[in-house]
C-alpha cells in the first residue's frame, strides 16, 4: 500500500487527477485497447472530477478510449433523480469530457429484475478482462463502495440494504431526511473491487478517521470493508491532514518519508 498524506482536499483532488490521467496516458488506449477505469461518487471525489475536466480541457488527457464502471447505484431512483449516481456521474463528469456514450456503465437501479442486472454488470466486466484502475472512496463507517459492515470479502455485484449510519451521512444530499434516502443499494462487490489491476482510493475530512485507520493500520476484516484493500498488491491511498488523525505517528512518518520526492508542486 501506499499512502500519499496532502494537506487539504483540493490538494488530494489535483494529485488523483494528475495520477489518473498518467496513468491514461501511458497506457496509451486505443478503439481496440481502452483503458477501464472504476469510478465513484459522493463528495469526496468531486475535486478529482472538477481537476480531470480541467487536465481534459487543457488538452493533457483525453477519455475518448476510457471505458468506465460506476461503483454503485442507489435502488428505486429514477435516472433523472438529482442524487440518483447516474445523473451525479453526467452532471460531474461523463458531459465535461470526451467519452463516448457507449463506453460508460452503469448499474441500473431501476432493473425490474436486480439480481440479473448485477449479474449482467460483472459478467460485462469479464468481457473487458480487468478494471485496470479502479478508484474509490470511503464511508464514514469503513465501507467501500456499499459494501456495508458485515459485507462478505468474497461479495460480488449485489443488492446491499443500507445501514442508517449510512443512510444519515448520505441525508445531507436528500434535504437532511432520512427518509428521502433509498434503503437499498446495487453495489460492486469487495471481491469486485480486488480483481481491479489497481486501486486509488481518496479520503478526506475528519469523519473518515477511522476508517482510514482502519484501512492502513486495522486487522483485516468484514465490519470495516475499507480493510480488505490490504489484501491488494497495488493500492495507493490519498489523504488529507485532516482524514489522518487516529493514525499513528509512526505510520504517518514512515509514509510521508517516503513520499518526499512525489508531494511536490501541489
Ligand atoms: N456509496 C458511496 C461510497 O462509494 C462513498 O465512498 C461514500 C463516501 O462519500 P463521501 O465522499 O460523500 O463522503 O458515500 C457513499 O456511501
Amino acid at each position: 500500500m501506499r499512502l500519499i498524506p496532502l494537506n487539504s482536499p483540493s490538494q488530494v483532488g489535483l494529485w488523483s487527477a494528475r495520477y489518473i490521467a498518467d496513468k491514461i496516458n501511458q497506457f496509451q488506449p486505443t478503439q481496440d485497447r481502452p483503458f477501464i477505469l472504476g469510478l465513484p461518487t459522493g463528495g469526496t471525489p468531486l475535486a478529482t472530477y472538477q481537476q480531470l475536466i480541467a487536465l481534459y480541457q487543457a488538452g493533457e488527457v483525453s477519455f475518448k478510449y476510457v471505458v468506465t464502471f460506476n461503483m454503485d447505484e442507489y435502488v428505486g431512483l429514477p435516472h433523472s433523480h438529482p442524487e440518483s449516481y447516474y445523473n451525479f456521474m453526467f452532471n460531474n463528469f461523463f458531459n465535461h469530457v470526451d467519452i463516448q456514450q457507449e463506453n460508460i456503465n452503469l448499474l441500473d437501479g431501476q432493473a425490474t429484475d436486480l439480481d440479473e442486472e448485477c449479474h449482467r454488470y460483472e459478467q460485462k466486466i469479464k468481457t473487458y478482462g480487468n478494471i485496470h484502475l479502479f478508484i474509490g472512496g470511503m464511508g464514514n463507517d469503513g465501507h467501500i463502495a456499499f459494501n456495508e459492515p458485515g459485507s462478505s470479502l468474497a461479495s460480488r455485484t449485489r443488492t446491499k440494504t443500507l445501514t442508517t449510519n449510512t443512510r444519515l451521512a448520505n441525508s445531507r444530499f436528500f434535504d437532511n431526511d432520512i427518509n428521502q434516502v433509498p434503503k437499498q443499494a446495487l453495489t460492486i462487490g469487495v471481491a469486485t473491487l480486488l480483481d481491479s489491476e489497481e486501486i486509488l482510493t481518496l479520503v478526506t475530512g475528519h469523519a473518515k478517521a477511522l476508517a482510514l485507520h482502519a484501512a492502513v493500520e486495522g486487522p483485516v476484516n468484514q465490519q470495516w470493508t475499507v480493510s480488505a484493500l490490504q489484501l491488494h498488491p497495488k493500492v495507493v491511498v490519498v489523504c488529507d491532514a485532516d482524514a489522518t488523525i487516529e493514525l499513528k505517528v509512526k505510520t504517518l512518518n514512515y509514509f510521508t518519508e517516503v513520499e518526499a520526492d512525489n508531494l511536490d508542486n501541489l
